[in-house]
């Protein structure tokens, strides 16, 4: 029986996203498609009916926008939102501005899977000499945390999953039993992780799964966290089928 019900997404398609280049902690916004796709996932949830009592996101703007929008299209657009860093998207060191497809061409199509979604083989490390070190580093939205032993220099699925897991554990739980109605507007890999937590996935399966931007999925869970319904998007089969072929597909040289 479904006790808890908790709404997912990922933000619209990013300006990096569009150009296909890894952006980690970059602060991208969202591209034109990225807004529609905003305003279309605010649509889908209004048509089937859910409100919230708090929002989550990561402190950065592709998500927050995101989240703006869909608060807008379902009339809660002052509804409390709680920003952390510990829901950004995986760091993605010193990848991070490097074009997907030119990686690939350049490493391989095998070397860029391992980078993107093997589980625990992180990016290589984000140096003092990377042209977005400093931007990122020194970004004020940074000042509360992570620390400086915490702030992350590139980030596997796995590291990105500890650093997140405390806060599903630590405040997303919480809420739950208290009766709040949540939606969490992040990203393609914080959400991986929390989906393989929440379906305890294998390392092995988790790297075959690619979230597509602006679509919203629900949880349902038991009593004790564990589902009942699984990422059901609210969105029909083919679109979402296509959308994540396409997400899998920027790892190709082309
Ligand atoms: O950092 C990035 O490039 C993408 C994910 O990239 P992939 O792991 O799918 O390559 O993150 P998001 O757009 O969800 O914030």
């Amino acid at each position: 029986m479904s006790t808890y019900k908790i709404v997912m997404v990922r933000h619209g398609e990013s300006e990096w996203n569009q150009k296909n280049l890894f952006c980690g902690w970059f602060d991208a916004n969202l591209s034109p498609k990225g807004e529609e796709e905003a305003v279309s996932a605010g649509k889908a949830l209004k048509e089937a009916g859910y409100t919230f009592d708090v929002a989550h996101t990561s402190v950065l703007t592709r998500a927050q926008k995101t989240l703006g929008a869909i608060l807008n299209g379902i009339g809660q657009a002052d509804l409390p939102v709680e920003k952390s860093w510990r829901l950004n998207e995986r760091h993605y060191g010193g990848l991070t501005g490097l074009n997907k497809s030119e990686t690939a061409a350049k490493y391989g199509e095998d070397q860029v899977q391992i980078w993107r979604r093997s589980f625990d083989i992180p990016p290589p490390p984000m140096e003092a000499d990377h042209p977005y070190y400093e931007t990122i580093v020194k970004d004020a939205r940074y000042a509360n945390g992570p620390s400086q032993d915490e702030f992350p220099k590139f980030e596997s699925l796995k590291l990105t999953i500890q650093r997140t897991l405390p806060y599903w554990n630590d405040v997303i739980i919480p809420q739950l039993k208290a009766g709040k109605k949540i939606i969490i507007a992040a990203h393609g890999n914080s959400l991986r992780g929390i989906v393989k937590h929440l379906d305890n996935m294998s390392d092995e399966a988790i790297m075959g799964l690619n979230l597509p931007t602006g679509i919203p999925f629900v949880y349902e869970l038991d009593k004790d966290f564990k589902p009942v319904v699984s990422m059901k998007f609210l969105g029909d089969e083919e679109t979402v089928r296509k959308a994540m072929e396409a997400v899998a597909a920027q790892g190709k040289s082309k």
